[in-house]
């Protein structure tokens, strides 16, 4: 059995005349945490739009344990356990914690055993099921999101920018909560950040986009900050 979970091999796409994406290849492999990082513009967000069927693929493959996934659509990839927490807040502002997590169950799995999976990240939820979500800070609302991806209880997560414009302490409790479910549960994950110091201490390995490819790709290790640094500084 190859360790290989989702592969993306020379993937194109992009947006009216205009291809962001430029034969990407990227294979997030089982259980690890991934870093994928960039300057902005250079396609991360498209790359993650592309793979979650939200944009139409122009080139290449992309590909889940081995079957090919394009142009499948986000509510059949969520079915197949792919979680995705975009950058645009997506939560229903106007509407509960409690309710805004009820929306994102899956199948038939009932919202008490998914609140279990909240509660152990995030146990400040769980204590305001009636606030509007509209009402929480930026922060809070980010682990509602992350929360609500997470307890779909995904095979592989896709993070858009969890980390952006949030405190310090708040980052350290993503990166707590991403690390545990990677232990607890063996998710993959891949997260697009801009921000290096939780990138590198959440992940086990890192890339770098540039004009929508993949530039150079490493295991996080005591190099890998000024390695990172000069991609995004060039
Ligand atoms: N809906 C769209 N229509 C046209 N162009 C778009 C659209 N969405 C993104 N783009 C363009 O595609 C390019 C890549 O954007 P993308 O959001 O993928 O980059 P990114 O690397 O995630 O950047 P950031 O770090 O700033 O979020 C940018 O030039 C952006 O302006």
């Amino acid at each position: 059995m190859t360790d290989d979970r989702l592969v993306i091999e020379a993937l194109t796409s992009g947006y009216g005349e205009t291809d962001i994406l430029q034969g990407a290849t990227l294979t997030l492999r089982r259980g690890e945490i991934l870093a994928l990082m960039g300057r902005n513009g250079m396609g991360k967000t498209t790359l993650l739009k592309t793979v979650m069927g939200l944009i139409p693929t122009r080139g290449g493959r992309v590909s889940l344990d081995g079957v090919p996934i394009n142009g499948k659509p986000p509510a059949w990839l969520l079915a197949q356990g792919v979680g995705y927490a975009p950058q645009e807040l997506p939560l229903f502002q106007d509407l509960s914690i409690r309710d805004n997590l009820r929306l994102a169950l899956r199948g038939d799995r009932d919202l008490a055993t998914a609140l279990k999976i909240v509660e152990r990240n995030f146990p400040f939820l769980l204590e305001r099921l009636d606030q509007l979500a509209g009402t929480l800070s930026g922060g809070e609302q980010k682990m509602l999101i992350l929360s609500r991806a997470l307890m779909t209880e995904p095979d592989i997560l896709l993070i858009d920018e969890i980390s952006e414009g949030i405190q310090p302490s708040v980052v350290q409790r993503i990166e707590t909560a991403l690390k545990a479910e990677r232990e607890q549960r063996g998710v993959s994950i891949l997260v697009v950040e801009q921000n290096l110091g939780f990138a590198l201490g959440v992940a086990d390995r890192w890339a770098v986009m540039k004009l929508g490819q993949i530039v150079d790709e490493g295991a996080c290790d005591a190099a890998s900050r000024e390695t990172v640094l000069k991609h995004l500084s060039i």
